[in-house]
């Protein structure tokens, strides 16, 4: 008989941009993944919905992402939330503020969207929001914290169910007490941990570079990459596995996992065939953990 694998390598979303909309046809998804669409600043909203389409034809669960400080007006919102809706893709969205210095329009940050009421108007039924387990380059630690909060009670007021993904990064204690700290704080939404795919060591890099994570020769090495030896690849395999041995339901609540593609979608479909977690992620068990749970506590 096989082990029945951490709950939390199980339902792991994936997150697509317009642009791999050709490499989602040749993927293999588990039925019912939820697909993220990213909302880059290059790309249209066709692009978006086409991908959107695409990925419930293929008996995926679309969730567009919104970027508040990118819509010009209330209309532009609700505009956005029909197209979606047009093709069945409206009862998930992810609503972030969006990199823009300067708000272009009425939303300056996700809860502004939220408290909008338009949401539920469009047929959105739960929306996701993001968490900083390493905090945020521009924005303060406490202010994010406040934000969730407001968000939180927000979409509670609104009858809509709530999500939070966090941010990828290649260290898994700021993930445990970012996690305890939420909870801590009354954060009580279901909580999709953000790690990248298998990826390129310098596609990753640049990407941490860009959305400020941390990396250090340590946290690398832990990882399983090297600073120094940017041709290779790496996955999140050691990190999950550190990750899932110290979960536990009571501090940290429900935690599933988020994968950050990074225009490595093919990548990341093979990377979970081979974890066992596609089709028929309920019966085959993650990648062997080297130490039991009961010798870590011990030994760690
Ligand atoms: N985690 C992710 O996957 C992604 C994160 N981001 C970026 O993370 C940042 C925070 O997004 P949320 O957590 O949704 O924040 P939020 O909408 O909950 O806002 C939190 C606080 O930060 C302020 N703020 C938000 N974006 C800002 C910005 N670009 N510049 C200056 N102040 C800003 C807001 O006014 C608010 O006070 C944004 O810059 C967002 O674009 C963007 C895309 C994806
Ligand atoms: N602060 C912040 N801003 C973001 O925009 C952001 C984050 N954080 N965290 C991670 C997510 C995921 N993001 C991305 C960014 C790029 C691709 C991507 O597929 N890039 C293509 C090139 C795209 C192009 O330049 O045309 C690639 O092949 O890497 C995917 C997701 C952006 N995201």
């Amino acid at each position: 008989m096989t082990a029945a694998p951490h709950p939390l390598f199980l339902d792991p979303s994936v997150e697509m941009t317009g642009k791999d909309t050709p490499a989602l046809e040749q993927a293999a998804f588990a039925p019912g993944t939820r697909v993220n669409i990213t909302h880059l600043a290059t790309e249209t909203l066709d692009a978006r919905v086409e991908a959107a389409r695409a990925a419930r034809d293929l008996g995926l669960v679309p969730v567009p992402h919104l970027s508040a400080r990118r819509l010009r007006s209330a209309s532009e919102l609700a505009e956005t939330l029909a197209a979606f809706a047009s093709v069945g893709a409206a009862a998930h969205v992810f609503v972030v503020a969006g990199d823009p210095t300067t708000p272009h329009g009425p939303y300056p940050d996700a809860l502004s969207v939220v408290r909008s009421g338009l949401l539920g108007q469009h047929g959105v039924r739960e929306v996701g929001v993001a968490g900083y387990p390493e905090g945020h380059p521009v924005i303060g630690t406490p202010a994010l914290w406040s934000a969730l909060e407001a968000k939180t009670a927000a979409l509670r007021e609104q009858g809509l169910a709530g999500g939070v993904i966090t941010q990828f990064g290649f260290a898994v204690d700021p993930v445990l007490t970012w996690l305890a700290e939420a909870r801590r704080r009354g954060v009580d939404l279901p909580v999709r941990v953000g790690v990248p795919g298998p990826a390129g060591v310098r596609r990753l890099l640049s990407y941490a570079r860009r959305f400020g994570v941390t990396t250090s020769a340590g946290i690398a090495r832990k990882y399983g990459f090297s600073l120094t030896h940017l041709m290779g690849t790496a996955g999140p395999d050691r990190f999950l596995r550190a990750l899932a041995a110290d979960l536990s339901p009571q501090a940290h609540g429900e935690v599933a996992l988020h994968l950050y593609t990074f225009g490595g979608l093919a990548a990341t479909s093979h990377w979970l065939t081979s974890l066992g977690l596609t089709a028929a992620a309920a019966e085959v068990p993650p990648t062997p953990s080297p130490r039991s749970p009961a010798a870590r506590t011990t030994a760690g």
